[in-house]
């Protein structure tokens, strides 16, 4: 398939998924243009997550459309969205806790390659994977602790360790699920200074609940309620809208 241009990173079209009878994606549209950054608000249950999921593959639609920089990808599978530049992180930690730190980031790089990773073998048969992996801690300040198992590490130096290594993919689309959820604010702040480094060339998808913080991080808004899009658009015009705090502020 060739990729073809557009200027949106992502559009979705019409998009609706159900649970049985829960319908929690209606009719969702979206364009989300090169280089944006946009963060997803809502209440608990407004469908968020499960947007996130069909974006990235993790789960199909009933019916709609998603478009990866002008490419239709609805029936494909995750590792071929992520060819197209797609990354993305969880709301729930997804690393292996017993393992190191190093280890981690190499089996995530791992994922692009055509090769797959083989327990028996030393780290040295994956030699510059672990280096890429070395200098991905190094660029969120957590090299020093490359050697030591997740399970030790604190929760936000966690969350940090995710965010590279979806970052290491180098990835033309960025969804963050939650980057923020649980940190305590001297994570919170580290955290956040991470997401604003993100170059210009990656479009940046944000679900967060912490507004406060994540606000400053958005140019772009959208308020999903009832797996709804409820208002949509520039943030302060999103912010001061009347729907907003109705569904959101409880105002
Ligand atoms: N695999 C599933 N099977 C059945 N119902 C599901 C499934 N995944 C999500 N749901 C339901 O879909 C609705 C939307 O869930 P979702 O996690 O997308 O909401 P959310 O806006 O991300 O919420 P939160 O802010 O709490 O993370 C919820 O009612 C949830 O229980």
């Amino acid at each position: 398939m060739t990729p073809q241009t557009s200027e949106h990173a992502l559009e979705v079209i019409d998009l609706k998924k159900a649970f049985g009878g829960l319908v929690v994606t209606q009719s969702v549209s979206l364009a989300i243009r090169h280089g944006e950054r946009r963060l997803i608000i809502g209440p608990n249950g407004a469908g968020k997550t499960t947007l996130f999921n069909q974006i990235s593959g993790d789960m199909r639609p009933n019916s709609g459309q998603i478009k990866l920089f002008g490419t239709d990808v609805t029936q494909l599978a995750p590792y071929k969205r992520a060819h197209f530049g797609l990354s993305r992180t969880y709301q729930i930690i997804t690393l292996f806790s017993g393992d190191t730190l190093e280890h981690n980031v190499t089996l995530g790089l791992l994922g692009l390659r055509p090769s797959r990773w083989q327990m028996w073998r030393p780290m040295s048969f994956y030699g510059d994977l672990a280096t890429e992996a070395r200098r991905t801690l190094d660029a969120v300040g957590l090299l020093h602790l490359a050697e030591h198992p997740v399970s030790d590490i604190a929760y936000g130096e966690k969350r940090r360790v995710e965010l590279a290594m979806a970052l290491a993919q180098k990835p033309r689309l960025l969804l963050l699920d939650e980057p923020l959820a649980g940190l305590s604010n001297t994570e919170r702040a580290q955290v956040k200074a991470l997401i604003a480094s993100i170059p210009r060339e990656t479009t940046v998808i944000m679900i967060e609940h912490d507004m406060d913080t994540a606000l400053d991080l958005a140019e772009t808004v959208t308020l999903l309620n009832y797996g709804r899009v409820i208002v949509d658009g520039d943030r302060d015009t999103v912010i001061a809208d009347e729907r907003t705090r109705e569904v959101y502020l409880g105002a």
